[in-house]
């Protein structure tokens, strides 16, 4: 099944933030996009705008400048066209697990049997049909967060926006959600937009890699990540994919070094010298 909506258009986003009267400038003529069906993560030092981007494109933060469009529409506003899906869980603790998968298509309108139908379909790929009947809070971190996948999917957006949401879990769990996601992306076909720190996480998702600079958040770098389908943990072992996490963790170090360059100017320290011996930093001078 090839998907052809869902296709993001980024061009010159500028986004500033009124900080204590200074206008702090997050975002800087960021522009990309991502075509129907594809898989495109944003990476990049902490705090480079990742979240920011992202945000703009769920229709959270209005741009200071340039433009952020879905199938030729610019975005002013959140949108069931969009469905996102953060490192905290935010589902309803009162309601059931279908109760919210079900929530999103019952403000739509549609009707009990097919929300039901459409929970259960949903529940059932990503593995929680068991639990249909449970409460968030006697679920696991990591069935939590595939409930919210689910939930997020539930209104059939064209588009999947998320900002770490493995973040909050252990190593091992993480890495089985990435595959069941996988699974569900090459299924689905709809296009995702996906920020994390972790650099093996986004070359095992993607199809491509957006490197951000340091704030101003600007793409670095673009990487093209040409591993096959359907993906499997036995490929983050191979030289190919090992060699795209030291290119990409390269160009991330870059961009951090010139970030605490940045911070150490702010606070004053410009001009000392950092003194680094075998047993690391022993002096500023
Ligand atoms: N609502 C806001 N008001 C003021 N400044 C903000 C706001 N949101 C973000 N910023 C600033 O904009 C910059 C980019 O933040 P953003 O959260 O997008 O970065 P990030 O790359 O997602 O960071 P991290 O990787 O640490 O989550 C930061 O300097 C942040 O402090």
């Amino acid at each position: 099944m090839t998907a052809r909506h869902g296709h993001i258009e980024v061009q010159g986003l500028d986004i500033r933030f009124d900080v204590k009267g200074a206008s702090v400038r997050a975002v800087d003529g960021v522009g990309f996009d991502v075509k129907p069906g594809e898989f495109v993560s944003l990476i990049g030092p902490s705090g480079c705008g990742k979240s920011t981007v992202l945000n703009a494109v769920a229709g959270f933060i209005e741009p200071s400048g340039g433009r952020v469009a879905l199938d030729g529409r610019t975005i002013d506003g959140p949108g069931p066209d969009r469905g996102v899906v953060f490192q905290q869980y935010s589902l309803f603790p009162w309601m059931t697990v279908r109760k919210n998968v079900e929530f999103g298509l019952k403000m739509k309108g549609v009707g009990r049997s097919e929300r039901e139908t459409q929970a259960r379909t949903l529940l059932g790929l990503a593995g929680l049909l068991a639990f249909e009947n449970h409460y968030p809070d006697q679920l696991s971190g990591g069935m939590r967060q595939r409930v919210g996948i689910v939930r997020a999917l539930a209104t059939s957006p064209q588009v999947l926006l998320m900002d770490e949401p493995f973040g909050a879990l252990d190593a091992q769990t993480r890495v089985v959600m990435q595959e069941i996601l996988t699974n569900m992306w090459q299924r689905l076909r709809l296009s995702v937009l996906f920020v994390t720190h972790d650099i093996d996480e986004a070359v095992f998702l993607s199809d491509r890699i957006l490197v951000m600079t340091a704030r101003p958040g600007r793409i670095k770098a673009e990487v093209t990540v040409p591993l096959p389908r359907p993906r499997t943990a036995e490929m983050t072992s191979s030289a190919s994919f090992q060699s795209m996490v030291r290119t990409i963790k390269g160009l991330i170090r870059e961009e951090s070094l010139a970030a605490m360059g940045g911070e150490l100017k702010d606070g004053g320290l410009a001009g000392l010298s950092v003194e680094v011996g075998p047993q690391g930093v022993t002096g500023v001078v």
